[in-house]
């Protein structure tokens, strides 16, 4: 194991930056800002970001395989031709709600693509309750709910065997797990995983190693915390200079950096004087474990 050594890389500050997504062959590192609204790719190698906006809050953003992105945008799922700057809707959801939008998503190993909403935030974690519901959109554009009454979709990933899904809705201050059937992407026997610590605060995205431990972002903890979910303990804490940790994923040179998302919405002057680089991303070297590379939306 490396020394470790945390340095801020994306110095553009989001005001959630959120998403991030390894693309290896252009060793570009790909997010969102929800509230921007806008998807941007960072080039690891230039230090150049290149942007473009959505028409409303945009959740996640993910690689699709025949090519661009996949997003879930207000309560839309939509293809994006990143040439082109054009965005097109593959399906709708919550379309008896009024005041939703899409929030963390993935895809999973199988290539269907998992992301759930939120009602939209009065304040950061102040939301009318209960709105949410967490879907998949599959590859023949179909999209099955998989539950619903969700505070504030969060943070999703599944183990390393596919045997397992893990989520966080926020509000329930903790990390959960499901039984995954990757056969046909159902979901069952929900049960608790990790309950956050005071000083950890929300917990917000997660990502899995390629040794099945999780890494949790914890918003308003200023720090990632690594998790086994076996044993529910928590092996590792990783402070960033920033309190508003979004989410993180694994990249570079074989997905050995972690790459850490943060926000500054709902920060007042003062605190954004004593954190200057709130809404920027951190990469994190030396920890001494891989990552798993990002799935692609089949469809
Ligand atoms: O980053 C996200 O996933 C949400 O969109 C944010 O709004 C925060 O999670 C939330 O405010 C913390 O509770
Ligand atoms: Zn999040």
């Amino acid at each position: 194991m490396g020394t470790l050594k945390v340095e801020c890389v994306v110095k553009e500050q989001n005001e959630i930056g959120e998403g991030p997504v390894w693309e290896e062959k252009d060793a570009t590192l790909l997010y969102v800002d929800i509230y921007g609204p806008k998807i941007s790719r960072w080039n690891s190698l230039t230090n150049q970001i290149e942007s473009m906006h959505t028409e409303t809050y945009v959740g996640c953003v993910v690689p699709r395989r025949s090519g661009g992105y996949v997003i879930g945008e207000g309560t839309r799922f939509a293809a994006v031709d990143w040439e082109k700057r054009a965005i097109t809707t593959i399906a709708n959801v919550d379309t008896e709600k009024s005041n939703t939008r899409f929030n963390d998503g993935k895809v999973d190993p199988a290539g269907r693509f998992f992301a759930g909403t939120m009602a939209v935030e009065v304040r950061p974690a102040e939301l009318e309750r209960k709105q949410g519901s967490l879907y998949s959109l599959h590859p023949d554009h179909s999209v099955v709910t998989h539950f619903d009454q969700v505070d504030l979709s969060n943070g999703l990933d599944w183990s390393p065997d596919h045997r397992f899904f893990y989520y966080v809705d926020s509000l329930t201050y903790m990390v959960e797990a499901f039984d995954y059937d990757i056969h046909t992407g159902g979901l069952a026997n929900r049960r608790m995983v990790y309950r956050l610590e005071k000083d950890e605060g929300i917990p917000d995205g997660m990502c899995i190693d390629a040794e099945g431990k999780i890494w949790l972002a914890c918003y308003n903890g200023g720090r990632v915390v690594r998790i086994d979910p076996q044993t529910g303990t928590r092996l590792q804490t990783v402070k960033l200079p920033v309190a508003k940790i979004t989410l993180c994923c694994f990249g570079g040179k074989d997905y050995t950096d972690l790459y850490v998302t943060s926000a500054y919405k709902g920060m007042d002057e003062e605190s954004l004087a004593k954190q200057p680089q709130a809404g920027c991303i951190f990469k994190v070297t030396g920890l001494g474990v891989k990552g798993i590379p990002p799935y692609s939306f089949s469809g």
